[in-house]
C-alpha cells in the first residue's frame, strides 16, 4: 500500500488534475484506490462528480468527530473519495494541539489496508494540512510547471519535506517531479532541459521522463465533472497521464 501526497505550494501547477488522473487511472487498472481531498478549495471533490456534500467530510475526520468509514464515498469511476469542505481552511488555527501533524495518518489508519493506493491532493501552501499529508505519506509527488517562479519554490518545499522526515515521518520520500501543462506547440525538449537545470539548483529528486502537455480537454473534463480518461480517452493529456501512470508503477523515474 502506498500513500501518495501530491504537493506543491504554488497554485495552479496541476496538483488536482494529477491527483484525479492518478486516482481514476489506477482504478481503471484494477487497483483499489482512495482519493483524499485535503484542499479546502475542494476541487478534487467537485471534479469527481457525484460527491454528496451532506455527509461528513475530511474536515470532521481531521477533527476526530467521525471515523474514516463515515467519510468515504464510492464513485462511479470505481474508486473511493473522501471529499473536502471549505471549513478545512480554518484547520491551521483549529488543529493547534500537540500531534496535530499526525491527524490524517491516525484518521485513515483503520481503512488504509483496504487500498492499494491512497492519493492525497493538498492545498497550495506548506501549512499544517500539507504537513499532515507528508506525515501520512510513503511518497510525495511534485507536479510543476515551467518557469523560474515554479522552480524556486521547490527549494522551500524540499526543506519542508526534510523537516517532516526528521520530526514526523522518516520513511517519506519524494518519489518524483512531474512536469505539467506544457505548451505542445513550444520546443518542449528545450523547455525540459532548462527546467531540469533550474530544478537541479534547488533539489536532487527524480524527474519523471513523462511530461503532461496542456490541452483544453482538462478544463472541459473538470467542468463536466468526469475524469480525463472518461471525458477524452484519446486526447493528448489522457495519453500523457496514462504514460505517466505506467512510469509511476514501474518506478523507473530517474
Ligand atoms: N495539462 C493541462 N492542460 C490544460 N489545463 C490544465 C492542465 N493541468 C491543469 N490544467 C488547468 O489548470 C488549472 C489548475 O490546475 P489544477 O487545479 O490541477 O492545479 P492545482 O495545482 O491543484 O491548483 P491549486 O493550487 O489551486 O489547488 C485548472 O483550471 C486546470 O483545469
Amino acid at each position: 500500500m502506498r500513500i501518495v501526497a501530491v504537493a506543491n505550494q504554488k497554485g495552479g501547477v496541476g496538483k488536482t488534475t494529477t491527483s484525479q488522473a492518478l486516482t481514476a487511472g489506477l482504478a481503471d487498472k484494477g487497483y483499489k484506490v482512495l482519493g483524499i481531498d485535503l484542499d479546502p478549495q475542494g476541487n478534487l471533490s467537485s471534479a469527481c462528480g457525484s460527491v454528496n456534500y451532506n455527509v461528513p467530510t475530511i474536515y470532521e475526520l481531521m477533527k476526530r468527530e467521525v471515523t474514516a468509514e463515515e467519510t468515504i464515498q464510492h464513485m462511479n469511476g470505481g474508486y473511493d473519495i473522501i471529499p473536502s469542505n471549505i471549513m478545512l481552511a480554518g484547520a491551521e488555527q483549529e488543529l493547534s494541539q500537540t500531534g496535530k501533524e499526525h491527524r490524517l495518518k491516525e484518521a485513515i489508519a483503520a481503512v488504509s489496508d483496504n487500498y492499494d493506493y491512497i492519493i492525497v491532493d493538498t492545498p497550495p501552501s506548506l501549512g499544517v494540512l500539507t504537513v499532515n499529508a507528508f506525515t501520512a505519506a510513503s511518497d510525495i509527488l511534485i507536479p510543476t510547471t515551467a518557469g523560474i517562479f515554479a522552480t524556486t519554490g521547490i527549494n522551500q518545499l524540499n526543506e519542508t519535506v526534510k523537516s517532516v522526515q526528521k520530526y514526523c515521518n522518516p520513511n517519506v520520500k519524494i518519489t518524483g517531479i512531474l512536469f505539467t501543462r506544457f505548451n505542445p506547440r513550444a520546443n518542449i525538449s528545450k523547455q525540459i532541459k532548462e527546467l531540469t537545470e533550474q530544478l537541479s539548483q534547488y533539489i536532487s529528486a527524480p524527474i519523471y521522463k513523462t511530461y503532461i502537455r496542456s490541452a483544453v480537454a482538462v478544463e472541459e473534463a473538470q467542468a463536466n465533472r468526469v475524469d480525463i480518461f472518461d471525458y477524452a480517452e484519446k486526447s493528448t493529456v489522457s495519453e500523457d497521464y496514462k504514460a505517466f501512470i505506467e512510469e509511476f508503477l514501474k518506478g523507473e523515474q530517474e
